[in-house]
């Protein structure tokens, strides 16, 4: 199997490398910040070479209460959460629209076991929507209408969509996960803890190659 997996920045790429060691059958590509780079570079890299497996994996956003600093989300739907309309009513989403859909399905069965292999060896994970957007929540009223609007929303970044709308355009399996650096709500950069998160990513890519043993 030749699994794809594009970060945003180099610092997550290396990451997932140090995680990977010397597995074979990966190849980790950069993204670029937000969603639109994201299916572009993503787009790009399919079309050179032949892939099994796609895989969004970095830092995150996670909704208080759900997804605590340092720990994991492993994504169980891929969610564009601000691809639609607003209204004085509030948001309508893309679907109401009638001009497509913003939620890609994952690769159900490789994302159960990644989060039970994860489980088992101690790590703090949860399995929830991953949400995407270009522009990163910074107020609490933000947070809280788009865990009110999206059931379950457990951790928010701004790429897993565009990488896999990419991939699920020439019909390859995705999969999303973020490693939580700060809370969703008001804006505190100097609280991001890119560091537990950059650690929690590597360990958790360490699993990756028995996560698709199977
Ligand atoms: O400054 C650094 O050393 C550094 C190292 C690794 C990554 C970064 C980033 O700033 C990556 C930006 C990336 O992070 C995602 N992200 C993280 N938190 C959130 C959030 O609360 N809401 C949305 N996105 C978030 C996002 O995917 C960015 O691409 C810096």
């Amino acid at each position: 199997m030749k699994v794809l997996i594009m970060t945003a920045v180099e610092a997550e790429r290396e990451a997932v490398i140090r995680g990977l060691g010397a597995s074979d059958g990966f190849e980790v590509r950069l993204a670029g910040v937000g969603p639109a780079g994201a299916a572009a570079a993503t787009a790009a890299e399919l079309a050179r070479s032949h892939y099994d497996l796609v895989i969004s994996a970095g830092i995150g956003g996670g909704f208080p209460g759900i997804a605590d600093i340092g720990s994991l989300v492993v994504a169980s739907d891929i969610i564009a959460a601000d691809l639609g309309a607003e209204s004085p009513e509030g948001f309508v989403s893309v679907e109401e629209l009638g001009f497509g859909s913003s939620r890609i399905s994952v690769k159900y069965d490789l994302s159960i076991r990644w989060l039970d292999l994860l489980k088992y060896a101690g790590l703090a994970v949860h399995y929830g929507p991953v949400l995407t957007l270009s522009t990163v929540t910074g107020t609490a009223e933000t947070a809280e209408e788009l865990s009110q609007r999206i059931s379950g929303a457990a951790a928010e970044a701004m790429e897993g969509f565009g990488v896999a709308e990419a991939a699920r355009q020439l019909g390859i399996p995705i999969m999303e996960l973020r490693a939580i650096s700060n809370l969703v709500g008001p804006r505190q950069r100097d609280l991001w803890r890119i560091d537990k998160a950059l650690l929690a990513l590597e360990q958790a890519c360490s699993l990756l190659p028995e996560v698709l043993k199977c």
